[in-house]
């Protein structure tokens, strides 16, 4: 069994990344076996604590995968002193102040391993992350305004766009770009001083250097950076002292001609707590969006982060990812990842069947979140008709193309059956809810307006 252990570490040690692999897995020291347990000695109570939360179902995959077996894993704490032997990971590049899913909780686990851009000659060593670069971003018609207008920061900082003001939804790419900014220009001029906070961190430390005294050192350090990108500015929403703060940063480095990135996921007008001054200063510069990405982008991207993996992500499992996913980024990276350590834990190709069964509750999941009331709901105002006229027994083609569309996506996306439908529709027959469901399905063939429409709708439903 310890060799059977032994070659799970070895297969661990393909699918995470060499920091990880050495922090948490090879510590891991194999104790001893039953038939249906194996026993494993970890360091710490807090490396149990981590390992259960974040690797345990993937050490389990594996086991399973050489052993066609089910083991339960019990840990042996070494030193059971509390948070003793604590590995020194590198700390987190932006902090958050929001709860976001699970996803993303094991994207940041994952960022974490991603080494800072070092430079001797910099006193400040930029915190940024090295992996966001123009190169590994994938442009396309949702986020070509803020990919330009960053990239020409980064080409002419505090030129002719101060401030950048990018904002757009979860995971859409601003953190990703900001940190592109940051990056070329240090690549330009690696004595170019950099900062990347998010403002959660700035207002943690704002807050640190009140309590100890150090508010010059605190404000000293920000005025003398080229470049300060400051991701998620609307943590600072209702946080006076700390927007107050902000404000004379802002204006320190606006006078000195310094570039200052911010993103935010709303427009400034539409922060609720965000003081006036700081808005106005906002709409000063350039306020550039990021859409969510349509099917291609999202196709575009898969297709680029598993060359950058190196692993071969054939076409139609791509678009099977890029349709089963939200429009957040950072979810179809998280499906990607989890279909790539499938396939390398496997030692199998990727193909459809896979990721179909691989993702088997993730994208059930999802439609099965889905009512036919929002899909009422949804069809209704991207036609911008009533509710009520949809659900009626009007003729005019107006109504019947959007009910039909409707009718045919509660269809594909619930498990309500034709009688349910029906009677959520005016209580129709269910030989109408059949027709409404086959005349869409035949037209989506021929009919590529049709299947944008239809694609379009989805899509604010999954939003
Ligand atoms: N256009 C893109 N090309 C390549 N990767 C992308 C693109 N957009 C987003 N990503 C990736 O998606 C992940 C999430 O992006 P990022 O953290 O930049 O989103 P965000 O908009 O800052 O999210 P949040 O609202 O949570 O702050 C990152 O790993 C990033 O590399």
């Amino acid at each position: 069994m310890e060799n059977i252990w032994l070659e799970a570490q070895a297969n661990l040690k393909q699918v995470l990344t060499e920091q990880t692999y050495t922090t948490w897995i090879e510590p891991l020291k194999f104790l001893g076996a039953t038939a249906d347990t194996v026993v494993i000695e970890v360091p710490s109570v807090f490396f149990q604590k981590w390992v259960t939360e974040k690797y345990l179902s993937m050490i389990k995959e594996v086991l399973s995968a050489i052993t066609s077996k089910n083991y339960h894993i019990e840990f042996h704490v070494a030193d059971p002193q509390p948070e003793s032997a604590e590995p020194k990971v590198e700390k987190e590049p932006k902090a958050k102040g929001k709860e976001k899913d699970k996803e993303k909780e094991q994207d940041k686990e994952r960022e974490k391993d991603k080494e800072p851009v070092k430079d001797k000659k910099n006193d400040l060593v930029p915190n940024l992350n090295s992996k966001y670069t123009f190169e590994s971003f994938v442009s396309g018609p949702s986020n070509q305004f803020a990919y330009a207008a960053s990239q020409a920061v980064a080409n002419k900082p505090a030129t002719n766009y101060n401030p950048l003001f990018i904002y757009g939804g979860v995971g859409l790419g601003k953190t990703h770009l900001v940190n592109a900014i940051g990056n070329q220009i240090l690549a330009k001029n690696p004595k170019a001083k950099i900062c990347y906070y998010s403002s959660e961190k700035f207002m943690n430390e704002m807050i640190n250097s009140l309590r100890y005294k150090k508010m010059d050192e605190f404000r000293n350090k920000f005025r003398k950076m080229d470049l300060l990108l400051i991701d998620d500015i609307q943590f600072m929403a209702g946080k006076e002292a700390t927007q107050e703060e902000f404000f004379h940063t802002f204006n320190a480095l606006y006078e000195s001609h310094k570039q200052i990135v911010v993103t935010s996921d709303k427009f400034p007008k539409d922060i609720p707590g965000l003081e006036e001054r700081l808005r106005s200063r906002f709409e000063w510069g350039l306020i550039a969006d990021i859409q969510p990405p349509g099917v291609e982008t999202k196709v575009a991207i898969l297709k680029k982060k598993s060359d950058m993996h190196a692993v071969n992500l054939p076409d139609d499992v791509a678009l099977f990812l890029a349709e089963g996913a939200t429009s957040n980024i950072r979810e179809l990276e998280g499906m990607l990842i989890r279909l790539e350590a499938f396939a390398s834990l496997t030692g199998q190709e990727i193909t459809l069947g896979m990721a179909k069964e691989v993702m088997k509750d993730i994208i059930v999941e999802k439609t099965r979140d889905i009512s036919v009331e929002m899909i009422q709901k949804t069809v209704a105002e991207h036609f911008r008709i009533k509710l009520s006229e949809l659900k009626s027994d009007k003729r005019i083609k107006t109504l019947v193309v959007p009910r039909q569309i409707a009718i045919y996506i509660c269809r594909e996306l619930t498990k309500a059956s034709y009688p349910e439908i029906g009677e959520k529709f005016g209580g129709k027959d269910h030989s109408t809810i059949i027709h409404s469901v086959k005349k869409i399905e035949k037209q989506l063939a021929a009919d590529a307006d049709l299947k944008a429409t239809v694609e379009d709708i989805k899509k604010k439903l999954f939003t």
